[in-house]
């Protein structure tokens, strides 16, 4: 089950603050989403609109062509996962995760049960004694065992050690493959979880930047690599994202494409051309903006 989202116009103030200006983008179902911007770019507030916590102040927000906002059938095809505080959680993971199998449809005990023994999660705490990795795990268990047509994974990565966050990816890519759903993942770990994006949203103070698959972002740089005094003859006039340097070699990164006679002139001169990084754009793109 598969769900596509889509945003037209939305804005959402707080107070006389706008949070989000005027954002309209369309999500294709079945796709992993990543959702990056800086620090109070608005990231929490978009999830939180899709999420149906929220109604935007104007504009809408559609779930297979229905509004979202106060529509009981689309909120529980939709998990939000953020950090939640549970200082307050005497229960155990077992009675905790209860909720989700009651309430969402595609719930799968079996895999939730597979995920708590792979994230090694004690059953016996109450959450509130689980460490802070710990309770991200648990968040993460219940997002991916719940098999909502969108997941939503809102930084859900806090506190987690690295062997734990690499668990999360694979298993997003392995259910993914089995069980195909809509994920949006928001993240600060650029250069850790690009790999797993199809479709890449940049936000920056409130405003939309960027809504374009991998692969044509990927194309929008290059980085250039060879002996220094070559490479800085290459990239004269270019735009420099970033650049290197180890001994007599050089990588450069630059923005913009490399038509053919770029490709072939690098060739010639013994020159190696390779992707740019999404987190060098990343960087550049919020920084130009600004
Ligand atoms: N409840 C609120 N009342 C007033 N302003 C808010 C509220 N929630 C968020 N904001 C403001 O809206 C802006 C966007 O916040 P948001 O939490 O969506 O950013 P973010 O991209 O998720 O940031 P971060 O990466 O730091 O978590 C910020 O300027 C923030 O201060």
């Amino acid at each position: 089950m598969v769900a596509k989202i889509k945003l037209s116009n939305v804005t959402l103030k707080f107070g006389k603050f706008e949070a989000l200006k005027d954002i309209s983008l369309t999500l294709e179902a079945g796709k992993i989403h990543g959702l990056i911007g800086r620090n109070g770019a608005g990231k929490t507030t978009l999830l939180s609109l899709l999420a149906a916590f929220r109604e935007p102040t104007q504009g809408q927000v559609e779930i297979d062509g229905e509004p979202v906002f106060e529509n009981p059938e689309k909120m529980q095809q939709i998990a939000f996962i953020y950090e939640k505080n549970y200082a307050d959680e005497y229960e155990k993971i077992p009675a905790m995760l209860e909720f989700s199998e009651n309430y969402r449809p595609n719930y799968d005990k079996e895999y939730a049960d597979y995920l708590l023994k792979r994230f090694k999660l004690p059953l016996d705490k109450p959450v509130y004694k689980l460490s802070k990795g710990m309770q991200s795990a648990l968040n993460v268990v219940i997002g991916l065992a719940s098999r909502t047509p969108i997941t939503i994974f809102d930084e859900a990565y806090l506190g987690m050690d690295a062997p734990s966050r690499e668990i999360f990816y694979q298993e997003v890519l392995a259910d993914l493959a089995k069980h195909p759903r809509t994920f949006i993942l928001s993240t600060h770990l650029v250069s850790e979880m690009d790999y797993l994006f199809d479709n890449v949203v940049i936000i920056d103070q409130g405003r939309l930047l960027l809504n374009e698959d991998y692969e044509t972002i990927s194309a929008q740089g290059a980085s250039i690599t060879g002996a220094a005094d070559q490479v800085d003859a290459f990239v004269t006039g270019r735009k420099v994202l970033n650049e290197q340097k180890l001994g007599g070699t050089k990588s450069v990164m630059v923005f913009g494409t490399l038509d053919e006679q770029d490709q072939l002139t690098a060739r010639q001169q013994g020159l190696e051309i390779g992707p740019v990084s999404l987190q060098d754009l990343f960087i550049h793109l919020t920084e130009e903006a600004r």
